[in-house]
């Protein structure tokens, strides 16, 4: 889930955040609040953790060999909680028996989870089994929710925060407090000790929460009232985020602690029958942590976002609900639909898990069921803790909250959804290659920015770039090609689209400011200097910066206005080094609808991919904008050497795409063909057989004669023809011939100035390129020699 909203906030940050991404860096202890303006497109989070958590887990905090969670394919855990009898000491019908560590069995019936809890388990033991796993994930880059499942009373509450007045014990570990605070506590003790080791320049860490109640399917704020009625929406991207939610920062356990006894306080709670102060609606806080790290290059520094996700869902009494008719409080029937929602969703992900099928998942209008299928994404990972009661009146939802918690379990080892849909292989290592090669370029062009060695860089970002217009068009070529037959080339839609706002944002970076431009998997974002240096002149040189973000932008200015923490996480180009190691590219579960939208996406990318000429519509679209881009060029020779840079690439791959076209061109036809230059293989119209056999041969086609005719053979022709003509024709054929091959040879002289023509053109360009090679990196010729120009290496390297 992501917020966003559209207000600026008052609080000196001039962009805010979004709840996956910080937009906003501050050496500051305490930020009031933030809001943000506008998620990432993406909702691609961090890439897996391929080998280990980047911040080390004390030794004591290992997971037990067994932890479902220690698999790296497992997403979902389960565990259940037996809350002890109620004072007054009546149990349920149903005999109810942990038999081991992870079963247990109500009645004959045996249910199996990852570990259960009896009624003599303590806090610390759900946070051990629970809660230190989570911590591990979040510091590791997962993306991890703890949903508290069961009847109203059963414990659920209890188990998270515990009672308020553990949670306001901040001297020591209260042993009632509950599984939040623990985690908060353990984070903040695992990031602090990672900052001290590593050296606070090397290493920096800023957390941010969010506090929300979802009563009656509102959403509202729970750390700021005034915030009712917020909307739940997806981005572009289908990415859920809270429009309008303000976010706290926070630096220390005490700071979390008072922002949850405040939230908790508010929330909404009622005597029911089960419990004399049922809470009566969803809470949900979310934790954020944002890493960042100092890598080797100057320039550079890492990023990467895990969040915590923490539900408490409401009291429900299923009797009351079932038996309560209009008696039956509105809230119940509302927290009832959102279950039985909820329900709907894991049903349809257990039949897909079993299945082996991609199912579609029933489209939910349930805030919580929405929040949830974004939690069990590829890279998320999902902890249920089912409660269940002794007392009497609960025996049905005891049962029904094991189905659950069995139904959930099934589908741990599955991915959710699948993420990558299938791929032509070599479309899809096309798009991949053209990501690394973005990557490349864009690390190439920041490197080159402040480099000594900016030559060797520039010219491998030209490289790069141009090797990667040339994969594209491949790429482009290779659908064409495949789809001859009607058969749909399934691509990821996401790919493709990301790929295509890449190459526009890099389109866009040689116009202007070369900032918020996003890579997918290890996103580099562009500090203009000017910025900095307004902020700090002293650190001017060492801020000069690109963030590598992982999947997302920073687009917040205001990191300039802290100069401090800046320094501690300036320049750096660590891609591999990120504290929080990042999860798969991977993709929420997603509702029907979002499915077909994908295959109608999909289609209509490579619909257009379907011809030569409509494939050639990216092309033509970079390649209009490229020469817009060039009519900036000149005005641009006082920017920059990195917007140079890119408007003379921009340059490059425009001679690039023409020399493309013209080949697709010349396929089809002979008008504009290169191969009539080469073309003299003229009939030996010397000799009279030849020229009778010509005649005699009644050439249907003006072109094929035209085609083996130069202007020379056709003077010589023409002189013959008319001797022949005044010689007279027996065959009555005369008069015939000059004229036919009059209008082929017209035609042939048309086409040769045709030709001529681009010829000029493509020369003129060339031209224009050289010399703008020559303007920004006259170096660059050593490369080729001084007759091979920088163009003539891409031209011969596209004919390659
Ligand atoms: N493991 C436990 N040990 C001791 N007391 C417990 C335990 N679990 C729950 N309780 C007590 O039981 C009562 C009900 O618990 P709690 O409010 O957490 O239930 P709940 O599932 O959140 O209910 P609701 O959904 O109606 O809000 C509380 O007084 C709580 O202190």
């Amino acid at each position: 889930m992501r917020q966003k909203t559209n207000n600026a906030d008052s609080s000196g940050f001039l962009g805010s955040i979004s709840s996956n991404f910080l937009r906003s860096i501050s050496s500051s202890n305490r930020k009031p609040t933030s809001s943000n303006p506008k998620p990432p497109k993406s909702d691609t989070e961090n890439t897996p953790p391929t080998t280990h958590p980047n911040i080390p887990i004390n030794l004591h905090h290992q997971s037990k060999p067994n932890d479902p969670f220690s698999h790296s394919n497992s997403h979902v855990k389960v565990v259940v909680r037996i809350r002890p009898e109620n004072s007054n000491g009546k149990e349920g019908d149903l005999k109810i028996k942990k038999v081991s560590s992870d079963a247990l069995c109500v009645g004959d019936r045996k249910f199996t989870f990852d570990e259960v809890f009896d009624a003599n388990s303590n806090q610390e033991d759900v946070f051990q089994s629970v809660g230190v796993p989570l911590v591990r994930n979040a510091l590791a880059g997962y993306n991890t929710t703890i949903l508290s499942y069961g009847q109203s009373g059963s414990g659920k509450t209890y188990t998270m925060w515990g009672p308020p007045s553990a949670m306001a014990d901040e001297s020591s570990l209260s042993s009632q407090q509950g599984i939040v605070p623990r985690i908060i506590r353990m984070l903040f003790s695992e990031l602090e000790r990672e900052r001290l080791v590593s050296d606070q320049k090397q290493f920096n860490y800023q957390c941010r929460c969010s506090f929300l109640e979802i009563y009656n399917e509102q959403i509202g704020n729970l750390l700021n009232p005034i915030q009712q009625n917020l909307e739940m929406k997806d981005d572009s991207s289908n990415a859920l985020y809270i429009e309008n939610l303000i976010e706290e920062y926070i630096t220390n356990y005490d700071d979390v602690a008072q922002i949850l006894n405040k939230g908790l306080s508010r929330r909404k709670n009622e005597a029911m029958n089960l419990n004399s102060n049922s809470s009566r609606s969803h809470i949900i806080f979310t934790f954020v942590i944002e890493s960042l790290c100092k890598g080797t290059t100057k320039g550079f520094s890492t990023s990467k976002t895990s969040r915590i996700i923490l539900i408490d869902i409401a009291g429900l009494d299923r009797d009351e609900v079932d038996d309560g008719g209009s008696q039956c409080p509105r809230e119940s029937r509302h927290v009832d639909k959102s279950l039985s929602q909820l329900k709907h969703l894991v049903d349809a992900l257990t039949n897909k898990s079993q299945s082996g099928k991609k199912e579609d998942i029933p489209r939910s209008d349930s805030c919580l069921t929405r929040l949830l299928q974004e939690s069990l994404g590829g890279n998320g990972k999902l902890s249920v803790i089912c409660s269940i009661s002794l007392d009497n009146k609960s025996n049905d939802a005891t049962l029904q909250t094991l189905r659950f918690g069995e139904q959930v379990r099934s589908i741990r080892n599955e991915p959710v959804i699948n993420v990558v849909k299938e791929t032509d292989a070599d479309l899809s290592n096309n798009i991949r290659h053209l990501k690394e090669e973005l990557i490349r370029a864009k690390d190439d062009v920041h490197s080159s920015a402040g480099s000594k060695d900016g030559y060797f860089q520039e010219h491998n970002m030209r490289e790069s770039l141009n090797l990667m217009r040339v994969s594209l068009n491949h790429s482009l070529l290779l659908s064409n090609i495949d789809n001859d037959t009607d058969e749909h080339v399934n691509v990821n839609e996401d790919d493709i689209r990301k790929l295509r706002q890449q190459i526009d944002e890099l389109d866009n970076s040689s116009e202007g400011n070369p900032k918020d431009i996003s890579v997918d998997e290890d996103c580099v974002q562009f500090y203009s200097d000017e910025e900095y240096c307004d902020a700090d002149t002293n650190s001017c040189d060492e801020v000069e910066k690109a963030d590598v973000y992982c999947g997302k932008t920073l687009s917040n200015p205001s990191v300039a206005t802290e100069s401090s923490f800046r320094d501690s996480i300036s320049l750096n180009s660590c891609n591999h080094s990120a504290t929080l190691a990042g999860p798969q590219l991977s993709e929420s579960p997603k509702f029907s609808k979002t499915q077909r939208r994908s295959v109608a996406i999909s289609s209509s990318y490579l619909g257009s991919w379907n011809n030569v000429a409509e494939s050639s519509t990216f092309s033509n679209k970079v390649l209009r904008k490229s020469f817009k881009q060039g009519d900036h060029v000149q005005s641009s020779l006082q920017s920059s050497k990195a917007k140079s840079l890119a408007a003379s690439l921009q340059k490059g791959l425009q001679i690039i795409d023409y020399h493309q076209q013209n080949s697709a061109l010349n396929k089809s036809s002979t008008s504009f063909s290169f191969e009539h230059l080469t073309l003299t293989p003229c009939l030996d119209i010397d000799k009279d057989d030849s020229y009778d056999q010509t005649i005699q041969q009644k050439p249907s086609s003006d072109e094929v004669t035209a085609a083996f005719l130069c202007a020379s053979c056709w003077a010589k022709i023409s002189n013959e023809d008319s001797s022949k003509a005044q010689a007279g024709n027996p065959d009555g054929m005369t008069d015939k011939i000059p004229k036919h091959l009059e209008n082929v040879i017209a035609k042939s002289i048309m086409k040769e100035k045709e030709l001529e023509n681009v010829c000029k053109e493509q020369a003129a360009r060339i031209e224009q390129l050289n010399q703008l090679v020559l303007v920004f990196f006259p170096s660059s010729f050593m490369i080729c020699g001084s007759d091979f120009t920088f163009i003539d290496c891409l031209i011969s390297r596209w004919r390659n």
